[in-house]
């Protein structure tokens, strides 16, 4: 039974199918202390946020069955990612869900600090009837801009099209063709700062965009310039903005974020008569917060059931096709790096993984991590090692990665080759899928062999002499080891040769120095796989 624990508050509806599912319990427990959470994360395999809950590294090392942390919502600013990839720990978030939530909210306060709206509403119901102070200005024929034209940032600018807005976006992905189909205008931040009558930010926040419209930006800006921020806080200098305000160069600011949140009650934004604030309600939408908790819960699902799963954070992206390619071969990589990483004796220093045939000519990065998984699994311990840390942990350990591939596969209309180079010696494995059978080995060093990689398994090295494979049967049995299949692979007859022996149950230590014992038996290693 898989155990989730939602520490934020995340819409029911959304959730539901978490609820429901008949393998996962699901404990709801928001606003609890960096401590309640390091005390309690250890029963959890999932952890489910939006942005209140920081998840810092302690939360990470004390989450010893952690496999997933997800973001109900689009940034992780919240979530250590390099601990998150340390300790193996998935982060996924749900990037699109809110997004029209987002803009609408952009749009509230665009119109908001045009109009005077929370100003004029507080005077209203305090009994004073002003209709002289709040003197608004009109969109239409505006000059808006917008940083960042991503998801967000692109809805922004499409709806204020309608409001007759022309519209200025900056983005460093963003080509002419696009700007063009979106129907605005390519522009620098210096361009924007400096011609527009409205500004929005919608990057994230990066050692790039903090404080990017600050000081020196405020010092060049179209006087009378309003200025709109449901990204994140930090984008713009709080304290610039502030003095911009008080000299007359910024007629108006909303903010829905803030650098540190929730502000300190003396924070000068809530007191200044020019600008609005709202607390970080960007996605607070029915609508948006069901859409990211439905997104969330789905992939947290496929992450706990070991499926294919997108939106991971912390791990490249696999597009669609690729995934479906590759996922047959995850366990055949995984079982090959683990049988190679048992047979090869002395500390790690280089896995060389061959890729042939179709394999060749595809990004094989995602297999080779769980290839590398398996290697190190063996050596660090199966719950330490996943496909999201596998790579890293490599890296940590000097561990160099050498990848080769060939379009020629020999036999094979594919075949996955695992080298193991250690300090004493070096070995390796290859392997392929036969249709209507799975993975298989089929190559150990220089002997063809055809193993399923499965199980208990004895691999032995000898001499190819009559004989010999009567005495290990007799060994075996006499120590009532049953042995379920055996494949002998040889170069030349006479010379050395390797056994395979799938048996029903391990063979202990003593039964291996017994085997090594036996004329012309060379080596005897136990391997067992998963
Ligand atoms: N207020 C809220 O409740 C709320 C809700 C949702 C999202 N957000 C925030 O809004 C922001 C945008 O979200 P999104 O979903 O549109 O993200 P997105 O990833 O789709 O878009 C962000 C864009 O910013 C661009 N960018 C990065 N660095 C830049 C730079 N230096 N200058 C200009 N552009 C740059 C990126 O290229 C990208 O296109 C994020 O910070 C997100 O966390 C806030
Ligand atoms: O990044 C986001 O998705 C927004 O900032 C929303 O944050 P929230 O889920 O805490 O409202």
């Amino acid at each position: 039974m898989f155990k989730v624990l939602v520490s934020d508050p995340i819409s029911d509806l959304g959730i539901q199918q978490l609820v429901e599912a008949a393998d996962v319990t699901v404990d709801k427990k928001p606003g609890l202390s960096e401590d309640e959470l390091v005390a309690i994360i250890g029963d959890y395999d999932a952890l489910l946020v939006r942005s209140q809950t920081r998840v810092t590294p302690r939360i990470m090392e004390a989450g010893k069955k952690l496999k997933v942390v997800g973001r109900a919502g689009v940034g992780v600013d919240n979530i250590d990612l390099g601990a998150a990839t340390q300790y193996g720990i998935i982060v996924i978030n749900a990037p699109d869900g809110n997004t029209i939530t987002t803009c609408e909210h952009t749009f509230a306060m665009i119109m908001a600090v045009a109009r005077h709206i929370p100003q004029a509403y507080a005077k209203t119901v305090s009994g004073v009837w002003d209709r002289k102070s709040f003197l608004g200005v009109e969109l239409r024929n505006k000059v808006l801009g917008v940083l960042g034209m991503g998801r967000i940032g692109s809805e922004v600018a499409l709806r204020a099209k309608a409001f007759g807005m022309e519209i200025l976006g900056y983005d460093p992905f963003m080509t002419e063709e696009r700007a063009e189909k979106l129907g605005i205008k390519l522009a620098s931040v210096d361009e924007i700062v400096r011609n527009a009558d409205f500004m929005t930010v919608h990057t994230p926040l990066t050692a790039e965009t903090r404080h990017m419209i600050g000081k020196k930006q405020f010092e060049v800006m179209k006087p009378g310039m309003r200025i709109v921020n449901c990204a994140r806080g930090g984008i713009i200098d709080e304290l610039a903005l502030v003095e911009a305000v008080d000299n007359g160069i910024v007629a108006g600011a909303a903010f829905d974020v803030f650098e540190v949140e929730p502000p300190a009650a003396d924070h000068p934004f809530l007191s200044h008569p020019k600008i609005i604030v709202t607390p970080h309600l960007g996605a607070s939408t029915v609508e948006a917060q069901e859409n990211v908790a439905i997104d969330v819960s789905e992939q947290v699902l496929h992450i706990l059931r070991d499926e294919p799963f997108s939106n991971a954070v912390n791990m490249p992206p696999i597009p669609a096709n690729l995934a479906s390619q590759l996922q047959p071969y995850y366990a055949l990589g995984e079982k090959l790096g683990n049988f190679i990483a048992q047979i090869t004796d002395g500390p790690v220093q280089e896995i060389t993984v061959g890729y042939s045939g179709e394999l060749a000519e595809v990004d094989t990065q995602p297999l080779t991590r769980y290839i590398v998984k398996g290697v190190l699994s063996h050596h660090l311990g199966a719950e330490n090692v996943n496909v999201v840390n596998s790579l890293h942990l490599a890296k940590e350990r000097d561990v160099n990665i050498v990848i080769n591939k060939s379009h020629a596969a020999k036999d094979f209309t594919n075949l996955v080759s695992v080298s193991l180079r250690t300090k004493k010696e070096e070995r390796n494995a290859a392997g392929t899928l036969l249709t209507g059978y799975g993975p298989r080995i089929v190559q150990i060093d220089k002997f063809p062999v055809d193993v399923t990689p499965e199980g208990n398994l004895i691999l032995i090295s000898h001499n190819d002499k009559p004989g010999i494979i009567g005495r290990v049967g007799t060994l075996l049995g006499t120590n009532d080891v049953n042995i379920a299949t055996m494949q002998v692979g040889r170069q030349l007859a006479g010379g050395s040769a390797i056994m395979v022996l799938t048996v029903d149950k391990g063979a202990d230590k003593a039964i291996l120095e017994q085997l090594v014992s036996l004329s012309d038996l060379n080596s005897a290693k136990e391997i067992t796989l998963n």
